[in-house]
């Protein structure tokens, strides 16, 4: 296959919000990242072939996602292969590295992927869709996803704690429960139990957990993934939560369109699962749009936008590929690190 050349040119776009003038993608020759567009990009999916139908592809998408099986042929068969590369890859360096030490056991070590991004950005659909296309290659890889919302604190701890209005900031999470729940994964443990949240009730479900046991790759969703903690004056080891990541994914956008997204969602949310009585915002659903909408901004502005501007965005460098989409939800422009 020949290459498609990447972008070599700084691509001129308009950014609205001040954030993002500072931070946008900017292809210069000094970057470690090489970008494409999703048209570049959708070249390199070469004879991998298109395994979802339609029908799945809905069952899979999220409330407002308008993803199609376009989509899925320019952006995700490329990214099945890269990543199918990378696990061969992995797996022979970990065969290498057994013999280098003389270590005879055949205990396999799973293939960790880190998807980070803001709330309401398309996390989900892309972590389920990558989910099905890798449990899909000819050597029928067993493939868990992990969502980082059950490590959140219980409400009760966050209330104790006054951080119910901080849900999704760094401190709202059980760090040292995700992080141990990683190693055991990464050694080979059987059976590892990872907690659930619900989005109904708005909370950690109450010792409802999620097995994992072995699996050949393993996604790991959340927002926080890629971040890094202080290191601590006394000299405490504090592993990060992407150091167990063999590659690792930054969803992006521009602050304004996830924004629109995260509204435009609210409002489908009130006609759909807020409606439901056990649901914790079932309160929005009776009240009328525009009050309904005001409290929505409020939630944006003053949790998800902050978080997104001080903890969340400043990790998109950290990433091995990000996957920046545009006004409506499709991947425009891919960087994928080359240092
Ligand atoms: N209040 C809610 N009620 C029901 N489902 C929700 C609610 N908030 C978010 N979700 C769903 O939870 C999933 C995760 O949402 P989110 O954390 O915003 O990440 P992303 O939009 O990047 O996937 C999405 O599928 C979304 O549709
Ligand atoms: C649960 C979340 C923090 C996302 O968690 P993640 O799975 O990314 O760890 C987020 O969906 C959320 O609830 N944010 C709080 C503000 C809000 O209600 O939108």
């Amino acid at each position: 296959m020949t290459s498609p050349s990447p972008c070599s040119v700084p691509t001129t776009r308009r950014f609205d919000s001040e954030r993002d003038t500072m931070n946008q993608l900017r292809p210069d020759p000094f970057s470690p990242y090489q970008f494409y567009t999703a048209e570049q990009w959708a070249e390199f999916r070469a004879d991998t072939p298109q395994t979802l139908s339609a029908e799945e592809l809905q069952r899979l998408r999220s409330l407002n996602d308008p993803i199609d099986l376009g989509e899925v042929r320019r952006i995700y068969l490329s990214l099945s292969r890269l990543l199918s590369s990378y696990v061969e890859a992995s797996q022979r360096l970990y065969a290498q590295r057994k013999r280098f030490l003389d270590i005879d056991d055949t205990q396999k070590t799973p293939f960790i992927i880190g998807i980070a991004g803001s709330v309401a950005v398309g996390k989900s659909t892309t972590s389920r869709i990558l989910k099905e296309l890798l449990a899909r290659w000819p050597s029928s890889p067993k493939v868990d996803l992990v969502t980082t919302d059950g490590f959140l604190y219980p409400n009760a701890t966050l209330r104790d704690k006054e951080l119910m209005a901080r849900k999704g900031f760094p401190e709202s999470y059980d760090i040292g429960a995700l992080l141990r729940f990683l190693s055991w994964i990464k050694a080979g443990a059987r059976n590892v139990r990872a907690p659930l949240y619900s989005h109904l009730t708005y909370d950690v479900r109450d010792s409802e957990y999620q097995i994992v046991d072995r699996p050949d790759i393993l996604i790991v969703e959340g927002i926080n993934v890629l971040q890094v903690r202080d290191l601590p004056e006394d000299g405490k080891m504090v592993p990060f939560v992407s150091d167990f990541f063999d590659f690792s994914i930054y969803i992006d956008a521009e602050e304004a369109h996830i924004h629109d997204w995260y509204l435009e969602r609210f409002k489908l949310l009130r006609q759909t699962a807020f409606q439901n009585a056990e649901s914790f915002f079932h309160r929005y659903a009776q009240i009328g749009e525009a009050a309904a909408l005001e409290i929505a901004e409020g939630l944006w502005r003053d949790i998800n936008r902050r978080n997104l501007r001080e903890n969340i965005l400043p990790t998109r460098p950290r990433a091995d590929l990000i996957l920046r989409k545009g006004r409506d939800h499709l991947v425009e422009q891919v960087a994928l690190r080359k240092l």
